[in-house]
């Protein structure tokens, strides 16, 4: 069973942050005090990620979603504002879509409607995950989720040496929900307030992805952060942050 961490004051409005393949729900830790002074705060972890088991594939995001839905339920939530970077923007996306009346704004932050131009990167780096493990992933990771050159903060040196604690058969499964989704045609239908947050130099979402989001969802708008990549949060926390709070206390 997935697990969930909730922090702030059980009457507030419920804000979902939703993380990436390959971060726990400390993917957040940078925006949480800023965050509980409105919203009680619920994080996940994905599977085999932080504190989360990892049962037998295959994953989809699909089933990802409704796996952090029963959750929700579990934990007597109906209506919450998502915030979700990446895979977490993914998993965001399929809420909306198939729950709109659940979701009351939604944040979508260095993601994108499908991730890479073919399914083969990730089936290859999930095959490669599986026979070699984790302990690659670190420096894989360095160059897409940091700007090139500048020094990783230290909360991302955290994040990075994470990576090889995570349970190889469930980032192999996360690996292959990402080869599998793609919300191109139906982001029309996404009626789900909507802000898309970039980093102007994730390599992994560029911004050109994010353009894609907010020319198919009605009403969204784009933040650029700038000197960020993938993991724009953790880069640049206080930025994020307010691209976050400007959009959620709008509602
Ligand atoms: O690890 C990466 O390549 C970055 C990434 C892309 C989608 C996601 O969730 O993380």
């Amino acid at each position: 069973m997935i697990n969930f961490v909730v922090d702030g004051d059980a009457q507030a409005p419920v804000l979902v942050l939703g993380s990436s393949i390959g971060t726990s729900h400390h993917l957040w830790d940078p925006q949480l005090p800023g965050l509980v002074q409105n919203f009680r705060v619920v994080r996940y972890d994905l599977p085999g990620h932080g504190d989360s088991p990892a049962p037998t594939g295959p994953y989809s995001v699909a089933g990802l979603a409704a796996e952090v839905l029963a959750g929700l339920d579990r934990l007597g939530i109906e209506t919450f504002a998502w915030c979700g970077l990446s895979m977490g923007g993914a998993i965001g996306q399929r809420i909306a879509l198939d729950h709109p009346t659940r979701m009351s704004g939604l944040v979508l932050v260095c993601t994108s409607a499908t991730f890479g131009d073919s399914p083969g990167p990730w089936h290859e780096r999930a095959a490669r995950v599986r026979a070699e493990g984790t302990g690659f992933l670190p420096e894989l990771s360095r160059d897409r989720w940091f700007v090139l050159d500048e020094p990783v903060p230290p909360h991302g040196r955290e994040l990075l040496q994470a990576l090889s604690t995570i349970d190889p058969e469930g980032y192999a499964g996360c690996c292959e929900a990402l080869a599998g989704f793609d919300s191109r045609a139906e982001l029309p239908a996404l009626r789900v307030p909507t802000r898309v947050v970039a980093g102007s130099d994730d390599p992994a979402t560029p911004p050109a992805m994010a353009r894609e989001l907010i020319e198919g969802i009605p009403g969204a708008d784009l933040v650029v952060i700038p000197h960020a990549a993938h993991l724009a949060n953790v880069e640049q926390p206080a930025a994020v942050l307010q691209a976050m709070r400007g959009h959620l206390l709008s509602r």
